[in-house]
């Protein structure tokens, strides 16, 4: 049943890769407006798999993924974005021959020129250190740098919800902690995200909502930061 006070309803979804095509095994969550989850859990478990699935890169064998009660199982990528769903890829997220502004310009390329100005200029105060650099190619910025330009370009597409697909990986933890803060910042801001991360205690710390996926199932979902402090989840899922 839809649920009206839901953003992103996923309700029994299985999915997977050709042959693997049961690495989701069933998968129910759902996103409040505004909310922010982290899904944690071991390699292989089939956490970035969802976040495809729900991007519309993967298409289901079963199940239904909603947004704001329509339906979005089975429609191509570029109309799940049409519909606000913005997704960040863990890796080759940015152009890197392009420079920062123009990055920027084709996170926005199909809203009107104007608009896109109006956006590239915003997002560069928002995020200044993308100003600072907004003639380099991308390829000279940091790791770090790279991830936030990656999530200012869904951002241009001012997004109902942001799909992050670990962007924490290897960067150092001073990087780290600076694109956490960020994200939390982005969030505050009234934009709901729903992230995987290794790093599972710190995205849970900056999260609502945790969900442990464990073998394509939900193992445990619950409140962001009584799952960081349950024992069972630090010893079976954090390493704790
Ligand atoms: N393009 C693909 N084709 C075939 N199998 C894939 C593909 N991508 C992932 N898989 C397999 O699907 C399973 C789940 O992978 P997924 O990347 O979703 O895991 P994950 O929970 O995000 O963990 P990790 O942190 O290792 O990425 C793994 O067994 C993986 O080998």
């Amino acid at each position: 049943m839809p649920d009206a006070a839901a953003l992103l309803e996923v309700e029994g979804v299985v999915g997977g890769y050709g042959a693997a095509d049961e690495i989701l095994k069933g998968i129910t969550v759902a996103l409040a407006p505004a909310r922010m989850a982290a899904i944690v859990g071991p390699n292989g478990a089939g956490k970035s798999t969802l976040l495809k699935a729900i991007a519309g890169i993967l298409k289901p064998k079963a199940g239904s993924i909603r947004l704001q009660g329509r339906a979005l199982t089975g429609l191509p990528p570029r109309s799940i974005a049409a519909q606000g769903v913005a997704f960040v890829p863990q890796e080759a997220n940015i152009f890197a021959s392009l420079t920062v502004r123009e990055n920027l310009e084709m996170g926005g390329y199909l809203e009107p020129r104007a608009v896109v100005r109006e956006r590239t200029e915003a997002l560069m105060q928002r995020f200044p250190v993308l100003a600072e650099k907004r003639r380099r190619a991308a390829r000279t910025l940091s790791g770090g740098q790279r991830q936030i330009l990656a999530m200012a370009m869904a951002l241009m597409v001012q997004p109902k919800l942001l799909l992050l697909d670990e962007p924490s990986a290897g960067l150092s933890p001073k990087a780290a902690e600076f694109l956490f803060d960020s994200i939390a910042a982005i969030h505050a801001e009234g934009t709901a995200i729903l992230m995987v991360e290794q790093n599972a205690l710190e995205a849970l710390s900056i999260a609502e909502e945790g969900i442990v996926l464990v073998d394509g199932r939900v193992a445990r979902t619950g409140q962001a930061q009584a799952l960081a402090a349950d024992p069972e989840v630090r010893r079976l899922f954090l390493g704790g």
